[in-house]
């Protein structure tokens, strides 16, 4: 697979891999060696210039646009920009996922509080994202990507903006949706979180990837 924006040179280039199912990976690569990229395309958000791919055993290619509601809602996702409602309030955004999913109000309201206690903002339930500092915002968005219990996760850089104790806290709240059964991925440039979590690393450089087992990652 490979992916090129409008006429400019491929930022992945004949990337190949497969997730198994239930997998935990993390990706790296320096800044700008397409991991955002990658992430966007596993969420649907791009299409490959060349290649194919494959998710949840269905071929994106032959998808139409009616499609990809139902796809998206299996999948959690982190992306930098938060992507948060700003007339909605932290505890409505993350019962976005919820609501559409037909929960009724009070387990919505439960787990909502609940999730988002967990991620240190249990003070904040009625702020409006503007209120909330990058930080605040982007827990806002992790709860959101979790709620629903994803078949597959994706979060781009999602301890970016916190200090290590909560970046540790966000990395077991990963590691609960992967015991679950949830298929995870999560970019990062943090060294220490990747060594405290032995997962195996898809690695991009020069637009290709490498992907390297647990223990490499655990002793690089
Ligand atoms: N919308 C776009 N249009 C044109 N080029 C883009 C676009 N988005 C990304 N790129 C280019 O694609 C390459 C990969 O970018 P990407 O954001 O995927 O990298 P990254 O590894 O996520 O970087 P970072 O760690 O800084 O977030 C970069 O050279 C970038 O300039």
């Amino acid at each position: 697979m490979g992916l090129r924006y409008g006429t400019g040179p491929e930022v992945l280039r004949d990337v190949s891999f497969t997730l198994p199912p239930g997998s935990f990976h993390f990706m790296t690569g320096a800044s700008g060696a397409g991991k955002s990229s990658l992430l966007k395309l596993m969420y649907l958000a791009l299409r490959p210039s060349r290649g194919l791919i494959t998710l949840f055993g269905r071929d994106m290619a032959r998808l139409t646009r009616a499609d990809l509601p139902e796809l998206r809602r299996q999948i959690g996702v982190v992306f930098q920009d938060f992507s948060l409602l700003d007339h909605l309030s932290a505890l409505d955004n993350v019962a976005l996922p919820l609501r559409m999913s037909g929960a009724g109000e009070a387990e919505v309201v439960e787990h909502c509080t609940e999730i988002l206690r967990w991620v240190g903002l249990g003070n904040h339930l009625n702020a409006l994202p503007s209120t909330l500092s990058g930080g605040q915002q982007q827990r806002v968005a992790i709860a959101r990507s979790v709620i629903n219990r994803p078949r597959l996760l994706l979060a781009d850089e999602p301890t970016g903006n916190v200090d290590d104790g909560i970046g540790m806290r966000l990395l077991y709240l990963f590691e609960e949706m992967h015991k679950l059964g949830a298929t995870v991925v999560i970019a990062t440039h943090n060294e220490a979180l990747i060594r405290r979590f032995n997962h195996p690393r898809l690695h991009l450089e020069n637009g290709r990837l490498h992907v390297m087992p647990a223990q490499s990652a655990h002793w690089a």
